[in-house]
């Protein structure tokens, strides 16, 4: 769809460009517009539009977003690490508008209430409180759950529910969990903020009335056609903020190279008169700063970049989970999106009886009919019904063992609502569907909450905005974080084998024990009863885990990042401490508390956590406006061709 020409004097200038187009630049951009729609905004983003496209509105392709071949993200490869197996862990994170938001597995996730504290209280950013931002996440979503849930919202933009499906992996994981875990029990609200370690059925950014996905740009951008003052430009990658003497006054940009590798790569330039927000999540946010000569000062030597600011905590604190996803066998009953993510044919397309093909992948022509008529089934659900978010008791404590002894003594012992480990069921097997033989699966997922270990995300050139960054996770570098996961895999793997559709391990995917090992692996079995004995492991045994765990962890897709998220990806507050930190510039933080990076004027850095502070826009509508640089028309023009929303 084509929007009117905007009749604006001064074409290339705006008063407010946003770096990125992902979660939080489009709610922050679409928030600012509402309020104030002569306010003249650009997006610059990466990746291409979504709008109304089945492969981001329908929750359950969101599998199809990590094919290899997918261009909707982009393949972050870290530098290989022996602490995982010596491999090179790639890291997709979203590339298109809406980010992470329309391609992510609209899992809702929301943190402790006493992270939010602790970005007051222990990092000093007054109004971070859970006191100040819960309201604001009240303000965002509609909670289609339950009514009258005090720390849920039910008139924001954003729905969350179930989904339209539940399926039999999820419920029987839940009955297992309320029998075999009896002492921690279910809850009816897994995302409360207050408490943890209890099961529960998991939310998603599901609306339960259409199906659709709850992503940020049709409940942002989309939906402000008719303001002419907002503008998305596609297709384009930011190379740096540029500056008259310290004040950032517009962007420098050059085409992506994704979709058109020998795409023309002259530089052009947009100009903002206000404000310049860095919104390119945790890879482009401290790689944009580095090309704009803010960072640390030696990175920037390196590669040429004349030094601004020099603020080494750019690029630094680089995390996420780390997570294990365990496949098992399941029965034929098995409710799983195995032959979805597959691409199975349906029968009439067996038969060749169905001559038109609504999608490319095969197999889905009955779902979408459902899913069109009533918004339910399984393309309106993601395979995640059910979850955990553990603290371990004293019994698990041993098996944690010394290495985590000081990480719990520190950080978790005091805080009741800090959970050590998330695990939860997947109807699906998470792995390359090509080469798992054809049938149906379940995983149990396990990661650390919290986990110790750090990365950085630097810049591998000081001109090329398009290439790769200077990337390494720092997964498991820790012991901490080691020993959280085999906690993780033992505690799992008891749930998972007394499902009653458990029908064995699949081997590939699991640890190798040596034979004789009453621990091994079997591909063929019955669940346990809920009643069995724990299985027994050896020092040997633990040893074949620790190994697995090595080789099989892999990104849980929450790197962070900018800041921390509040609104989408509810991590942690230890995630404040991410490649773009929120606190004092002596702590080697990055931004103050308003979110302005430390040493320059206006210019900010916002990940997802951002936006519920900008409700009332008053902060960035109340800077002073700054002098227009000159216009581009050709530029203009291409804003304009290019644009199809
Ligand atoms: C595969 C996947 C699954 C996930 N699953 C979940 C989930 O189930 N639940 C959940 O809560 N969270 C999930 N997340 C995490 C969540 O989506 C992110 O935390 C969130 O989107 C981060 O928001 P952001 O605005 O900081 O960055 P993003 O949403 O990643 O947005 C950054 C944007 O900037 C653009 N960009 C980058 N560099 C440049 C540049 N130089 N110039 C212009 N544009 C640029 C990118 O293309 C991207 O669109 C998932 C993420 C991924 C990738």
């Amino acid at each position: 769809m084509e929007r009117n020409q905007t009749p604006m004097s001064s074409p290339l200038d705006f008063d407010i460009i946003f770096a990125g187009g992902g979660a939080s630049g489009c709610l922050i951009a679409g928030r600012l517009a509402a309020a104030d729609p002569s306010l003249r905004i650009l997006i610059v983003e990466a990746g291409e539009h979504t709008r109304g496209l089945p492969a981001h509105t329908q929750p359950a392709r969101y599998f199809s977003h990590l094919a290899p071949t997918s261009t909707t993200v982009t393949f972050n490869i870290a530098k290989p690490s022996e602490n995982i197996g010596g491999r090179s862990l790639v890291t997709p994170s979203a590339r298109c508008l809406g980010g992470g938001s329309s391609v992510n597995f609209t899992m809702y996730t929301r943190a402790a209430a006493s992270d939010y504290d602790d970005w007051e209280t222990v990092y000093g950013n007054s109004g971070w409180g859970s006191k100040d931002l819960i309201p604001l996440l009240k303000k965002t979503e509609t909670y289609q759950v339950k009514p009258g849930e005090p720390t849920h919202g039910y008139s924001g933009p954003l729905k969350v529910s179930y989904g339209g499906a539940y399926t039999n992996v999820g419920q029987q994981f839940l009955d297992v969990a309320r029998e075999y875990d009896s002492i921690r029990g279910n809850t009816d609200d897994i995302n409360g903020l207050f408490s943890c370690d209890q099961y529960g059925r998991w939310q998603k950014w599901i609306d339960a009335d259409t199906g659709t996905r709850s992503d940020v740009p049709h409940h942002f951008i989309y939906n402000q056609l008719h303001n002419q003052n907002l503008q998305v430009l596609h297709g384009c990658r930011v190379k740096r903020v540029i500056f008259e003497n310290t004040r950032a006054v517009g962007v420098e940009f050059v085409n992506d190279t994704v979709l058109n590798p020998s795409a023309d790569q002259t530089v052009r330039t947009a100009h903002a008169s206000r404000l310049v927000v860095v919104s390119a999540g945790a890879f482009g946010s401290p790689t944009i700063l580095e090309r704009s000569g803010i960072g640390a000062f030696d990175v920037l030597k390196v590669h040429g970049v004349p030094p601004l600011v020099d603020l080494p905590g750019v690029g630094q604190n680089y995390q996420d989970h780390n997570v294990v996803f365990v496949p098992y066998l399941a029965s034929e009953e098995a409710e799983t999106l195995d032959a979805l993510f597959r691409g199975d044919k349906s029968e009439e397309e067996r038969e060749g009886r169905l001559r038109i093909r609504l999608y490319p992948s095969d197999g889905l022509i009955e779902l979408v009919t459902q899913w069109k008529s009533s918004g339910t089934g399984l393309l309106a659900h993601n395979g995640l019904d059910a979850g955990a978010k553990l603290r371990p008791s004293a019994k698990d404590l041993q098996e944690l063992g010394p290495e985590f002894e000081t990480r719990w003594k520190t950080y978790f012992e005091h805080a009741t609502d800090k959970p050590v480990i998330w695990i939860g069921p997947v109807s699906a097997y998470l792995g390359d569907p090509s080469v798992a033989p054809s049938r149906k699966y379940y995983s149990v997922g396990y990661y650390t909450q919290y986990p110790v270990s750090r990365g950085h995300v630097h810049i591998s050139s000081g001109e090329n905005a398009n290439a790769p960054p200077d990337f390494d996770s720092g997964f498991l570098s820790d012991p901490a974080d080691l020993a959280t996961l085999k906690w993780g895999y033992k505690k799992s793997r008891e749930l998972a084998r007394r499902l009653k559709i458990y029908r064995g391990e699949y081997l590939p995917g699991n640890p190798t024990f040596a034979d004789g090992s009453d621990a091994r692996c079997l591909d063929a079995g019955m669940p346990v009863d809920v009643s069995a004995a724990d299985i027994a492991y050896t020092e040997e045994d633990n040893t074949a885990i620790e190994t697995y765990n090595r080789n099989f962890v892999q990104t849980a897709w929450h790197s962070v990042g900018p800041l921390f998220s509040t609104i989408y990806s509810n991590l942690d507050a230890s995630f404040q401490l991410g490649t773009c930190a929120m606190k004092s510039r002596s702590e080697l933080g990055v931004v103050d508390e308003r979110l302005n990076v430390y040493g320059v004027q206006g210019l900010k850095v916002a990940g997802e956590h951002v936006p519920p502070c900008y409700s009332s826009s008053a902060d960035i509508i109340s800077l002073p406006r700054f002098p227009r640089s000159q216009s581009h028309p050709r530029m203009w023009a291409r804003i304009l061709t290019r644009r199809h929303w």
